[in-house]
């Protein structure tokens, strides 16, 4: 990728492959840089405010505004139900299983979490468990997978929504695009991927601290392009603090969205156009 970019310290990148070959550009580089990665998050309390990164006061705006996007996504792409079938989720990396309990659980019949890190995902498994309130024969948490999603291949057909908030900055480009290519086939017939990302202004910011990086919208569309996936609605999370990064969601589906016809006479009126 042409993008160039910079680190949490301050050094600038002429291009994202360049940063790419130094962090990760042969087998030992790319263990590392996933070794680190998890290892940062090993160290972290299991909680919300622990996967927030200290920002625990987030939590409600964003989960309102990712049910608000869901909720449009659902009602457009399965306006009539889904013909009996349960609603199954993947939550990928979920952490604790925050977005599944505050949000997808309630959605979806059968929610799936995809966690590296056990106690996080014990953590979850223990909110998520037969008994609490969490837990009803129409909705509950089913498969707890203690893997990255480098090394993850979803079963076929399984899923209507694939959501991955807050963690595909931990992948490299190439094994980005691998994983969403490999869990296409995990998505049903009309289902898709939800991507609730933070955003750099420009090209890439990488973290020092967690092996993470920070891509733009550019970035990022040019990645989804290399993944055969097509974006089916965008929308900006609003309500956080100033100085955080801008947060972006991304519905992406396998087809290409049909397109809204507009009458000819429409289209005219709202385009600026030569006097003649
Ligand atoms: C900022 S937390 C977000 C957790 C959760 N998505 C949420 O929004 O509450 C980042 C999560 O990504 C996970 N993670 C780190 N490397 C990963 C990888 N290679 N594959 C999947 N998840 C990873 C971390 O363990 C951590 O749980």
């Amino acid at each position: 990728m042409e993008i160039g970019g910079s680190d949490s310290d301050g050094r600038e990148f002429k291009s994202a492959d360049e940063m790419w070959r130094e962090q990760a550009g042969d087998p030992d580089k790319k263990t590392q840089w996933y070794r680190h990665g998890v290892g940062y998050w090993e160290g972290v309390e299991a909680s919300v405010d622990g996967v927030l990164g200290g920002y625990a006061n987030v939590n409600e705006p964003d989960i309102n505004d990712s049910e608000a996007f869901l909720k449009m996504v659902l009602s457009e792409r399965f306006p009539n139900g889904v013909n009996d079938q349960p609603l199954v989720a993947l939550d990928c990396g979920s952490g604790i299983g925050r977005v599944t309990k505050n949000l997808l659980i309630q959605y979806f019949n059968e929610v799936d979490l995809l966690e590296p890190v056990s106690h996080f995902l014990e953590a979850a498994r223990e909110t998520l468990a037969p008994g609490s309130h969490l837990h009803s024969d129409m909705h509950k948490a089913v498969n707890f997978y203690c893997v990255p999603l480098q090394d993850f291949t979803p079963d076929t057909q399984r899923y209507d929504v694939i959501w991955v908030q807050w963690c595909i900055g931990h992948l490299t480009d190439d094994d980005f695009v691998s994983f969403f290519r490999r869990a296409k086939v995990g998505l049903k017939p009309g289902g898709l991927f939800v991507v609730k990302e933070n955003i750099a202004r420009n090209g890439f910011v990488l973290d020092n601290e967690d092996r993470s990086i920070t891509r733009s919208d550019l970035y990022f569309k040019e990645l989804f392009g290399r993944c055969g996936l097509h974006i089916y609605k965008t929308k900006d999370q609003k309500g956080f603090p100033q100085e955080l990064f801008a947060v972006k969601m991304y519905a992406l589906t396998t087809e290409v969205p049909k397109k809204v016809h507009r009458t000819r006479s429409k289209v005219r009126a709202n385009r600026p156009r030569i006097i003649k």
